[in-house]
């Protein structure tokens, strides 16, 4: 399913005192199947653009295309439930919006609102639970028993019942412990994989941007300043830093090792393992 804005504009509050215009002019694509991820400073549109995804917001001008529907200003809210089934949003903290007493039933809800039996519905229940690595046993307890990384994996278990074919992630790690993260991430990696959902993840950790994502938007003040995969966006440590964006782990220290003049990298590592072997490479060629 792919995604398209065209000359999209988003004014928020227009015409009162606390009018802002979030969007401005913003043309970009997000291919089927990718892995896209979006980045930019607090208050630069992430989330605002995020939904426009699936017509929480509509474009105050200009429109957005996911697969063959088109969203604009006049687009009423009822012709877009087709759509919101293809486009599952994962909002921060998502474990708050759990409200059943137990796991398989809070999974189960959305499709049994769609119109699947009882019966039908927990059966995807328990698959989507196994999909996001939950364990049998937990599934008929209460989900406010759990902790917080299992109970934000029920949650999106919830979203994946409705079998999306994009997952929309809104800095889904947020408060997870190191290794809760990294699990996490993992688990959307292999959705992305295994079940090739395209996925849009809003993030402020670059070392996910280098680890999992194919494509990249930036963001800044509502404007897009760049669309290309890492590799691309991130070849160029400078840039990043003049609009006050962090780097990879990997790309600082190549960066900060290039800076002594004693390395130099034809192109910039993303990932500790592209660091080892560029360093590697970098000694071989005379380095010291
Ligand atoms: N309801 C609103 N009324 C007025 N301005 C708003 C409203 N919601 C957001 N904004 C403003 O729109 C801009 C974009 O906000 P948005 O939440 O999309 O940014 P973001 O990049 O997601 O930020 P963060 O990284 O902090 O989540 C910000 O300047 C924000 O203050």
């Amino acid at each position: 399913m792919s995604i398209h804005f065209e000359k999209v504009n988003y004014i928020y509050q227009a015409g009162t005192p606390f009018e802002h215009q979030a969007l401005k002019n913003v043309t970009v694509s997000i291919p089927k199947g990718s892995y896209t991820a979006i980045i930019g400073h607090t208050g630069s549109g992430k989330s605002t653009l995020l939904q426009h995804l699936n017509g929480l917001l509509k474009p105050s001008s200009g429109h957005v295309t996911v697969a063959d529907k088109e969203i604009t200003s006049t687009t009423k809210n009822k012709e877009l439930g087709e759509l919101r089934k293809h486009v599952g949003i994962v909002f921060q903290f998502p474990e708050a919006q759990l409200f059943e007493e137990t796991v398989v039933k809070d999974i189960a809800f959305a499709p049994k609102n769609f119109g699947k039996t009882q019966e039908e519905a927990e059966k995807i229940a328990i698959e989507m639970a196994d999909l996001v690595g939950l364990p049998d046993n937990i599934l008929n307890g209460s989900p406010f028993e759990l902790s917080g990384g299992q109970m934000r994996r029920v949650a999106i278990a919830g979203i994946l019942a409705m079998k999306p074919d994009v997952l929309v992630l809104d800095e889904p790690t947020a408060g997870l412990d190191p290794k809760g993260r990294l699990e996490m991430m993992q688990m959307f990696e292999k959705l992305h994989q295994r079940q090739q959902l395209t996925i849009v993840l809003v993030t402020h950790q670059m070392d996910d941007v280098a680890n999992y994502a194919s494509h990249t938007i930036v963001l800044e003040k509502g404007e897009v300043i760049a669309a290309a995969p890492p590799k691309e966006v991130f070849k160029n440590p400078q840039w990043l830093l003049e609009h006050h964006l962090a780097l990879p782990k990997a790309t600082k220290f190549a960066y900060e090792l290039q800076k002594t003049g004693k390395f130099s990298f034809d192109k910039m590592p993303l990932t500790e393992k592209d660091l080892a072997a560029a360093i590697a490479n970098s000694l071989k060629r005379g380095g010291n």
